[in-house]
């Protein structure tokens, strides 16, 4: 009798294990978009015999915000299939416009710039003869419009040896002149060009900073639609978990245009998520990977470790090879404040200004490329969705002086 127990109690025991070791197996292995998961998901269903991921180093990574991250434990190499690009039933993608020549199609948003600044400037220059109150008033228009101090001295001074030549020039002459005194305070020959492409093998990689509320999540769905509209595949990181209306937000628009975005859970780690953006990318062989961070403005040690974090963790898969960083430009000289927590907590590449056309000050292109020494790359001029164009020097000061 007793050996007939120890034979029963050494069976129960074995069926326990085994269901312990079936569940454990069970739980290694679940795919992306698993809802029930704490990890990343991409926002369009997957096949059936999707990949698999280890939900164990995610929830790791989601819980804990620090330490070591999905990204810092050995994982299965296990690939990514992505669905395919097309269409669900019903669903019919949008089509963006190419990025180029886009400042100048929407140059009539610079209207208020142009009235205060552009016209300005032009009223007092086509004054018979210059006296001193007139180049006060000049200087002052260019203070007005957040030019900054640098660069209205030379402005004013390179005018100032041309007064010659103003007492005699015609209209369109005065014009020609400033733009082209504009024209070189707004950096003409720094390098604006977008680090989006693919490189050895792999996908750009862009991040995108910035302080929530300067448009950043409403950027990166602009910037995708600059990307589609030019050509190019893109996957997008939602890594902005702080707020979960952001991932909602950017699933929106890389739905329109058929861009895959993967996002976390509510709270997840920022770096999970941007890694799971970047390893999605790279399995995909899409050209750019676009990564929405989230901005809080807590101390800049936190916001260092973040970002810091998030480079160092998506490096594992590519190099980042554009940080953008997103300004509103309404909230002039305290926006430049801003912007400095960030150039330290990470390298900027280049600026992105929105919402350049809800202000008279377009002057702030300037001062933010002269007080952050970072060149403006895009530029925000509305709420449409292809309201973000690649900036352009001399079409911008073409845009803000007006006429012809
Ligand atoms: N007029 C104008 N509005 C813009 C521009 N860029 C963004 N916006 C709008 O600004 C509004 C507020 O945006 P935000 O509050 O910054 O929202 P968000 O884009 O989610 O920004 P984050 O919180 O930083 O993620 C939205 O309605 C955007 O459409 C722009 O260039 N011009």
């Amino acid at each position: 009798m007793e050996f007939v127990l120890i034979a029963v109690a050494i069976l129960v025991v074995a069926l326990l294990v085994g269901a312990s070791l079936l569940v454990n197996r069970g739980r290694r292995t679940t795919r992306l978009d698993d809802d029930t998961s704490a990890g990343t998901t991409l926002t369009r269903p997957r096949p059936p015999q999707a990949p698999t991921t280890d939900p164990a180093a995610q929830a790791g990574a989601t819980a804990s915000g620090q330490g070591t991250t999905a990204a810092e434990d050995t994982r299965p190499d296990v690939p990514v299939e992505l669905p395919p690009a097309e269409p669900e039933p019903g669903l019919v993608f949008e089509t963006p416009p190419p990025s180029a020549g886009r400042l100048v199609r929407l140059r009539a948003r610079l209207a208020r710039s142009q009235s205060s600044l552009g016209r300005g400037l032009l009223t007092v220059l086509a004054r018979e003869k210059l006296t001193e109150d007139d180049w006060e008033e000049i200087e002052e228009t260019l203070l007005a419009a957040d030019v900054g101090i640098g660069a209205t001295t030379q402005i004013v001074d390179r005018l100032r040896t041309q007064s010659m030549v103003l007492a005699t020039a015609s209209g369109s002459d005065l014009r020609a002149l400033l733009v082209r005194e504009l024209t070189a305070v707004l950096g003409p020959d720094l390098d604006r060009t977008l680090g989006v492409q693919r490189h050895e093998g792999r996908p750009g990689v862009v991040l995108v900073v910035g302080v929530n509320g300067a448009g950043k999540t409403t950027t990166v769905g602009k910037i995708a639609r600059v990307l589609v509209g030019d050509g190019r595949s893109v996957v997008l990181g939602a890594a902005d978990t702080f707020r979960a209306a952001a991932a909602d937000q950017l699933e929106t628009w890389g739905e329109r245009v058929g861009v895959l975005t993967v996002r976390g859970k509510e709270g997840a780690d920022p770096a999970s998520v941007a890694f799971e953006a970047v390893r999605t990318g790279v399995e995909a062989e899409v050209d750019t990977v676009v990564v929405d961070t989230a901005g809080r403005l807590h101390t800049k040690s936190g916001l260092m470790d973040e970002l810091g974090k998030i480079k160092r963790v998506v490096e594992k898969q590519s190099p980042v090879t554009e940080v953008l960083l997103v300004l509103d430009a309404t909230t002039g000289q305290n926006g430049v404040v801003q912007a400095r927590v960030f150039t330290e907590a990470v390298e900027v590449t280049g600026v992105v200004l929105t919402k350049l056309d809800g202000t008279a000050k377009g002057g702030i292109v300037v001062s933010v490329q002269r007080e952050l020494g970072i060149p403006v790359k895009l530029v925000g001029l509305g709420e449409g969705a292809d309201d973000l164009a690649p900036f352009e020097p001399e079409a911008f000061a073409e845009a803000l002086v007006g006429g012809e």
